[in-house]
């Protein structure tokens, strides 16, 4: 059986995509993303379910760090969930005078608590189910958790189905020590980090070099290098797999440009099959090498 670390505790949207990702297995929470990964660097654990990012509030910070920095770690697989929060209370407590959450919880919620408790004050919490915790050891009056925290820690609903934003969605990564790369499936992502050098149009250079291969970007974000004030690590994802002659040709391009991190290529959660631009296929590549290479043997020119 494969140990999976989560970020807990038990309830948390990543324990629900844990099970997803790892059905049968045995999951252990962890306090902090953090702590999670490093279970995996450890040795602790073989695998961890982390959040990476949502469609309403962005990217999970704590993830970005923590795979930038440290051993290096390689996603294997995603999923994606759907998000929407049950505001849990004590049974048969009163007012509410401070409700508990994830920031990016509280800031999927904002509308709601305005418009439905507007006297409480939101508590920033470590995860959805460390506030639920927090309201049955009474330092909160309510949590904006999972629905499934309830499972664990038998509440009281005063809401449900809560959401300021309908059909938001968190992406939940599975990371493990680096291996054997999943096989590509026409419908994958791959993740980078690129530490570029401070001169000039670095990052516009990357850029140039996927956009030139017809390399379609899924998401791209900056964060400090916390070293030296003003120096930014990039996380790229794109569409592709690195075992395709057409990306192993931009990482090729990318690597001699900047430091890289290689964080992984993984089936798409959501199936999306990759763009393909005319010229830009990976048969296109492996015909142009094999041209090169004949001219080269005198076989042709
Ligand atoms: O705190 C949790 O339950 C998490 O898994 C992180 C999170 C927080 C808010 C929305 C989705 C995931």
């Amino acid at each position: 059986m494969l140990r999976i670390a989560y970020f807990g505790p038990q309830g948390t949207f990543t324990e629900q995509a844990a099970r997803a990702l790892a059905p049968g297995e045995d999951l252990t929470p962890y306090e902090t993303v953090r702590l999670a990964l490093q279970a995996v660097r450890d040795g602790a654990a073989d695998a961890a379910c982390v959040p990476i990012e949502n469609s309403v509030e962005g990217v999970v910070p704590a993830t970005l760090d923590g795979l930038s920095d440290g051993d290096p770690l390689v996603a294997t697989a995603e999923t994606i969930l759907p998000i929407h929060f049950s505001v849990l209370k004590r049974p048969g407590s009163g007012e509410i005078r401070t409700v508990a959450s994830h920031p990016h919880a509280l800031a999927q919620v904002r509308e709601w608590l305005e418009a439905n408790l507007p006297d409480a004050t939101p508590v920033a919490s470590s995860s959805t189910a460390a506030a639920a915790v927090g309201v049955v050891e009474g330092d909160f009056d309510a949590a904006v958790s999972a629905p499934v925290a309830n499972e664990h820690y038998q509440l009281e609903e005063l809401a449900t189905g809560v959401a300021d934003v309908r059909d938001a969605q968190t992406r939940f990564l599975m990371v493990r020590r680096p291996g054997e790369l999943p096989a590509p499936t026409g419908a994958d992502r791959t993740s980078i980090v690129a530490a570029a050098v401070n001169r000039t149009g670095t990052l516009s250079d990357l850029l140039v070099e996927l956009a030139g291969r017809g390399i379609n970007l899924t998401r791209i974000d900056a964060r400090p290098t916390r070293n030296n004030f003003g120096e930014y690590r990039f996380f790229i994802d794109f569409e592709g797999h690195l075992a395709e002659p057409r990306i192993i040709d931009a990482m090729t391009a990318l690597r001699r440009r900047c430091h890289l991190r290689f964080l992984g290529s993984h089936p798409r959660a959501d199936e999306v099959v990759a763009t393909i631009e005319d010229g830009a296929g990976n048969q296109d590549f492996l015909d142009a090498q094999a041209w090169v290479d004949a001219v080269l043997k005198g076989e042709g020119a």
